[in-house]
């Protein structure tokens, strides 16, 4: 689990103001990933992680200015009986600005292996304010064993409850400018969402749900990277 670099916020003089703050903050654990009990904390520790402040605000900007004018054109979908998402657009995206492949390499290097490829297509989520995510497990067949996710404009909270133990859970904090990563038990055993405003608690604390886009990069599913053929060569 990665903590602080609460620092982008912060310059100068304000900084030196509140770095006492900030410390007896750091003291008290990591502040951005909450659980229902310190063994689920222990043995998610680098599978579900979230690092703040992971985008520079030029960055964020970068990839909102990028984005904007491609979700635009569509409408926000609400209410399929089964969907999993209400209240959002979305698209897929494969071309970038040279500002956002870097942004998109620093990602890959955070959160996958070497080993690992990644799908082609890069995920755009726009969550309209009263947008939310139900509980759900991304499909084996469309995603491997990692899932990174970048989030801008709004802060949310995304829940992860354990699929057979509902009573295992953890809370991630997910600023704006933070990646997320769930990866092996927290991407395969535990559900995750994003809360409706009504329901977006950091333990006590409210954390007002506006737009929020998210930026999502997955692993190929198991089995169908180069060198790791879908189907084997014919046999003559
Ligand atoms: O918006 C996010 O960060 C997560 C989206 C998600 O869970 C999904 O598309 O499967
Ligand atoms: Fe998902
Ligand atoms: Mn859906």
């Amino acid at each position: 689990m990665v903590c602080g670099n609460m620092g982008r916020l912060l310059s100068g003089r304000l900084k030196m103001a509140v770095s006492g703050r900030l410390s007896m903050r750091m003291l008290s654990g990591c502040s951005w990933v909450r659980g229902s009990d310190p063994a689920v904390l222990s043995r998610l520790r680098d599978e579900a992680v979230v690092r703040p402040g992971f985008l520079s605000q030029a960055e964020e900007d970068t990839l909102t200015r990028e984005l904007e004018p491609q979700l635009r054109r569509r409408r926000y979908e609400y209410d399929h009986w089964d969907a999993a998402i209400h209240g959002f657009r979305e698209t897929e995206k494969f071309r970038w600005s040279d500002a956002s492949q870097a942004i998109l390499h620093r990602v890959q290097e955070a959160a996958f292996g070497p080993d690992q490829t990644l799908l082609s297509l890069v995920h755009v989520l726009d969550l309209e304010p009263r947008g939310y995510i139900k509980p759900h497990v991304d499909s084996v067949k469309f995603c491997g064993s990692t899932i990174a996710g970048l989030s801008l404009l709004s802060p949310s909270v995304m829940k992860l409850v354990h699929t057979q133990e509902p009573e295992q859970w953890l809370e991630l904090l997910l600023e704006p400018g933070s990646l997320y990563i769930l990866r092996g038990s927290a991407r395969y055993d535990f559900s995750h969402e994003i809360l409706r405003d009504e329901e977006s608690f950091f333990g006590e604390r409210h954390v007002p749900r506006g737009r929020r886009i998210s930026v999502i990069c997955r692993s190929l599913p198991e089995g169908m990277g180069p060198g790791r053929p879908e189907k084997p060569p014919p046999a003559s």
